[in-house]
């Protein structure tokens, strides 16, 4: 295709005016292919991909969806209206797209918003991950009426290239779904603050449960109260099972509800799923069953009065521990963390040291709580 009809003479401003906000266009096959699902039936993430792009066009703050999709386009829309709000809209025809920036979407591609942000930011600009592009009417009205942007839009020329600076692919077709679950959970699996036991054994073992299920679009409220239940039977296996291999069983159901935990949230997080009412969940339910844990090594270690002290402070420690991020978010890195907590209590009943265990997690979580706690006290304004 030759340069874009209307391409300014280069060095002229036009492709690098960003003035105005943009409009996404999603460019869908006019005709779905007769083989296989479309492409964007494919459900990235538990919802389908079309969904997906919508939401991540709104989130990244794009004002109007235009969905291009020949005649399939007001049925496609339709469904798109009833699932979104803002919703979609059906594209006009390519001749009567008004002036302005048009932030044009491949059917394929699987994307962030800041990526889009990051694009958006200019006109003339390609990115090189995904069919992503952002131009001006002219060319927007030239690639609409060449149909699918993904062949259109590789043959303009003058667009600047440009890496994804957020998450992008094409989604080759629904057997790529693999891939690409793969390279999300890369992307959103792990956090930032995760501990060393989270980041290095406990993300290993969730990450196959997590690309498992995250296609499957299952609750991540649900997985949860699954990651708790595994927990709390642990404990219970712990304080009931009066036997060495019911205390090894439990140590290992404590650690597996540790590493389940995580699952919850990389599932959310690749599904663009996460909500504030699933991380006070989350939260709540890691609460009680971290005291459920302690109460069952305290029973293993034979519920003494030296029992039950011990318990009492391995638990008002692992609390503390635990409130100091929410009182001070910032606070310098604890480190005795939830994930170092369980593991440290599935190695004690693993190994039939209850007591022993409990004493150790008492004095490191204390040790912990008043460190930090002074460190913050430290920072902390004084009296004004
Ligand atoms: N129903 C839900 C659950 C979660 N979210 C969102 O996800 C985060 C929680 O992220 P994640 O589950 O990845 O990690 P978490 O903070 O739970 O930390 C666990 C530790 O508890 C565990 O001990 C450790 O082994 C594990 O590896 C993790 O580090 C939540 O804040 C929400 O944003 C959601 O939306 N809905
Ligand atoms: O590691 P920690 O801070 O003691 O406890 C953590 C909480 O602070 C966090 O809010 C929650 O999402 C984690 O699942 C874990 O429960």
């Amino acid at each position: 295709m030759t340069r874009g009809k209307g391409e300014p003479a280069p060095g002229t401003a036009r492709w690098s005016d960003p003035a105005g906000p943009v409009v996404a266009v999603v460019v869908l096959a006019a005709e779905p292919p007769a083989a296989r699902p479309p492409v964007e039936s494919t459900r990235v993430g538990g919802r389908p991909l079309l969904d997906r792009t919508v939401r991540v066009l709104h989130a990244a703050g794009v004002r109007r969806v235009l969905v291009s999709a020949g005649r399939r386009g007001p049925d496609l829309v339709a469904g798109l209206v009833a699932r979104h709000a803002p919703p979609a809209e059906p594209c006009p025809p390519p001749a009567d797209l008004p002036p302005g920036r048009y932030l044009l979407v491949g059917a394929a591609a699987v994307f962030d918003a800041e990526t889009v942000r990051d694009l958006a930011t200019e006109t003339g600009v390609r990115c090189t991950d995904a069919t992503l592009a952002v131009v001006d009417a002219d060319t927007a009205r030239e690639v609409l009426a060449a149909g699918p942007a993904d062949a259109a839009l590789a043959g303009i020329a003058g667009l600047r290239l440009r890496p994804a600076a957020g998450f992008a692919t094409t989604l080759v077709d629904d057997r790529d779904g693999r891939r690409v679950h793969r390279a999300l959970w890369q992307r959103y699996g792990s956090k930032s603050t995760d501990g060393l036991v989270c980041r290095y054994l406990n993300r290993p073992l969730s990450r196959p449960v997590t690309l498992l299920l995250a296609r499957t679009g299952v609750w991540p409220d649900l997985l949860s109260g699954v990651s708790f239940a595994v927990a709390v039977a642990g404990a219970a296996v712990i304080g009931f099972g009066g036997h060495w291999w019911t205390m090894l069983l439990g140590g290992v159901l404590v650690q597996a509800g540790n590493a389940l935990d995580g699952v919850d949230g990389e599932v959310a997080r690749i599904g663009l799923r996460t909500s504030r009412r699933g991380a006070l969940l989350d939260t709540i339910l890691d609460r009680y069953a971290d005291l459920a844990i302690i109460a069952g090594l305290v029973l293993a270690a034979g519920g003494r009065p030296v029992d039950w002290a011990f318990g009492f402070a391995a638990a008002a420690g692992s609390l503390l521990v635990s409130y100091i991020n929410v009182l001070a978010p910032g606070a310098p890195q604890r480190l005795l963390r939830r994930d170092v907590r369980l593991l440290l209590c599935a190695v004690a009943a693993a190994v039939s040291a209850p007591l022993a265990g409990l004493a150790v997690l008492a004095v490191l979580v204390n040790a912990d709580a008043a460190r930090v706690f002074a460190m913050v006290l430290r920072r902390a304004p004084g009296l004004r």
